[in-house]
């Protein structure tokens, strides 16, 4: 999402000077200089790619093979090298609508970022050509995950779990970094392989240093967390923390065992699956269960719960789903398997 916005910065350390994490929009001090370190970071790195840049057509250097996807800011072409043949991803932008420096933060992100499994490796590659600025990565050809989530199913449990498994190892990653993904979705996740053993994720264009401050641009989707739903603790906006990641892949995580959205939008006046939701939350009642959460079992329920706290310094880390991974998350899977293991004892 390049050049759309202006690259935001995070809560000024003056916002500080009370000493009270409220005069930091509800960041410690900790957290405030993670992040602030994090767009220190990157600024160094911006500046030194904008020397590096090769300035070319692309069909100069590389030979066009077939469209990989469009988004609302570029466009993704399979290219090979044409020299070495190598096969790789360019992103093209186009700079009607990409400004420098909007490009080389989008290309900074992912390479400080592309060297975990379960992120798109980035080449130090960046074009700025007549039209348009392009940079590299490794192209992987299975698509992304929408096509992989059957509707109302969802994933097989082992896929399920392989995936959330991945992705939130990803992110803890970014959140190690100082930084907040921020778009997590099923289309920004896409597949190695045709039976879905390894993900990566991709699209770094809304990824921001924690404590930066945003405002929710456009109605909310179910991956928006309620906090940025809610009127912003500061004038200029909500400081960004890691747990915009964690609502983001419980909703992510729900739909991959169900084939369901939760809801629409977190917003309980406007959404009654949303409402329903919470009134299963605070009751912890059976007969509250609503019914997209059916299909689910207990370890799911639990996982989840804490993944789509409402309240953010409540919410469980990403890295809360090592401890649920193995035991049963989708109920008829549980009871197919103690079925299946009931009949082999009685053998
Ligand atoms: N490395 C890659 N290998 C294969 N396909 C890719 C790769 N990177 C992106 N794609 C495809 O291109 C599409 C658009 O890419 P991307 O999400 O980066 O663009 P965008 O304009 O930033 O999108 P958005 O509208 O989500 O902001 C992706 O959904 C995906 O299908």
């Amino acid at each position: 999402m390049p050049g759309k916005q202006p690259v935001e910065r995070p809560v000024e350390a003056g916002a500080a000077e009370d000493g009270t994490e409220e005069g930091l929009g509800g960041l410690t001090p900790e957290e405030l200089q993670q992040g602030q370190e994090a767009a220190l970071a990157l600024e160094d790195m911006m500046a030194l790619s904008a020397q590096t840049l090769v300035h070319a057509e692309v069909d100069q250097l590389y030979q066009e093979v077939r469209p990989l996807g469009q988004g609302r800011y570029g466009r993704v072409l399979l290219v090979t090298h044409r020299q070495k043949g190598t096969p790789l991803a360019l992103k093209q932008l186009p700079k009607p609508s990409t400004s420098l420096r909007g490009f080389l933060y989008e290309f900074c992100v992912g390479l400080s970022l592309g060297t975990h499994p379960a992120i798109v490796a980035a080449y130090g590659i960046g074009i700025e050509s007549a039209h348009s600025y392009s940079f590299l990565t490794e192209p992987v050809l299975h698509g992304d995950l929408i096509t992989f989530i059957q509707p109302k199913v969802g994933l097989p449990q082992p896929a399920a779990q392989r995936c959330a498994a991945q992705l939130a190892s990803a992110l803890e990653h970014i959140h190690s970094r100082g930084l907040v993904y921020r778009d997590l979705k099923p289309e920004n996740v896409l597949v190695c392989d045709p039976a879905c053993r390894r993900v990566k994720l991709a699209d770094f264009g809304h990824t921001r240093p924690r404590g930066t401050l945003l405002r929710l641009a456009g109605p909310p989707i179910p991956y928006t967390a309620p906090e940025l739903c809610a009127p912003p603790p500061l004038p200029e906006g909500l400081p960004i923390q890691p747990a915009l990641d964690a609502w983001a892949l419980g909703v992510l995580v729900f739909c991959l065992l169900t084939g369901y959205f939760p809801w629409d939008q977190p917003l309980v006046e406007a959404d009654p699956f949303y409402e329903d939701f919470l009134i299963w939350q605070a009751s912890g009642q059976p007969q509250d269960r609503p019914q997209p959460w059916f299909g689910l079992a207990p370890a799911a329920d639990e996982l989840l719960w804490g993944l789509l706290d409402p309240h953010p310094r409540r919410r469980s880390p990403v890295g809360s789903i090592k401890g649920y991974l193995g035991r049963p998350w989708k109920q008829l899977e549980r009871e197919a398997e103690e079925l299946g293991k009931g009949a082999e004892d009685g053998q």
